[in-house]
């Protein structure tokens, strides 16, 4: 049996009288591109929060490639490989779309923290930048800071960064989210070629895109998984259908 690559054991996460992971365990299978669906507040942004470490569990594990990451802070667990993309413009306005990239490829060198001595050992980066920025669709000699990109420019940067750092699993938070219905489709498309170099966890409420796209869907409700399985077999959940897909026609 092939082992996890993320497994979230019995976590739990308090805010105040509110548990919002509540006992939550699911796993995420190496190669796959599984994603976490449920009503809004059931908690999803707050799994992402978990995994990527940017908050702490009160109870409970998430194993990375069988190692306990609860522990670590995003960096470390970043350096490992579990990598949740941002949003760019809080993180880097005023760069250009090819200077966020040339910070994302150091990263996990931790040249990030002297990235312009490092930048200038590293006559290659700025070629390697302007790749992973054109499989993105974005146009290497873009002069503008991140902050006045269209949004579906900002949403594939903040991807492409992500992707700079050598995910082995990609961590997307509503990837669609305010995207118009082309560049939905393109998005789509960028996903499903990630997804052949890394593993990719996303929460998403396009259901459409989810059920085109996941191999594996995990359904929380309040702050608990309540079912993971394939598409079909997800919507083929009494349980799933009375907490959750139920609700459009009800
Ligand atoms: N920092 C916080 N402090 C207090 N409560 C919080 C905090 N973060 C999240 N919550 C609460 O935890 C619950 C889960 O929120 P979360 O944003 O994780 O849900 P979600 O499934 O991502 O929702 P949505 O689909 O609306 O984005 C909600 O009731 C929310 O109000």
């Amino acid at each position: 049996m092939t082992a996890a690559l993320l497994e979230l054991a019995g976590v739990t996460r308090r805010f105040g009288a509110l548990a919002a992971a509540d006992d939550l365990s699911f796993q995420v299978m190496p190669g796959e591109i599984h994603a976490l669906i449920g009503p809004n507040g059931a908690g999803k942004t707050t799994a992402c929060a978990l995994i990527s470490g940017e908050i702490m569990t009160d109870a409970g594990r998430i194993l990375f490639d069988g190692r306990d990451v609860g522990a670590l802070g995003v960096v470390t667990r970043a350096r490992r490989g579990l990598v949740r993309a941002y949003q760019i413009v809080a993180l880097f306005p005023s760069l250009t779309a090819i200077e966020t990239i040339e910070v994302g490829l150091l990263a996990p060198t931790r040249a990030v923290w002297r990235p312009f001595a490092a930048r200038a050992r590293d006559r290659d980066l700025t070629a390697r930048a302007a790749v992973v920025l054109a499989r993105f669709g974005l146009d290497p000699t873009d002069r503008r800071p991140a902050a006045v990109l269209s949004h579906g420019e900002r949403r594939r940067l903040e991807i492409a960064l992500a992707v700079a750092q050598r995910p082995r699993l990609l961590l997307l938070d509503e990837p669609l989210a305010g995207l118009g219905p082309d560049e939905s489709a393109a998005m789509v498309e960028t996903i499903r070629a990630l997804a052949r170099e890394t593993t990719i966890l996303m929460v998403e409420h396009d259901m459409e895109a989810v059920f085109a796209l996941a191999d594996r869907v995990t359904v929380l409700v309040a702050g608990h998984a309540i079912a993971s399985g394939s598409p079909d077999a997800i919507r083929a959940d009494p349980k799933v259908i009375a907490a959750y897909l139920g609700e459009d026609e009800a």
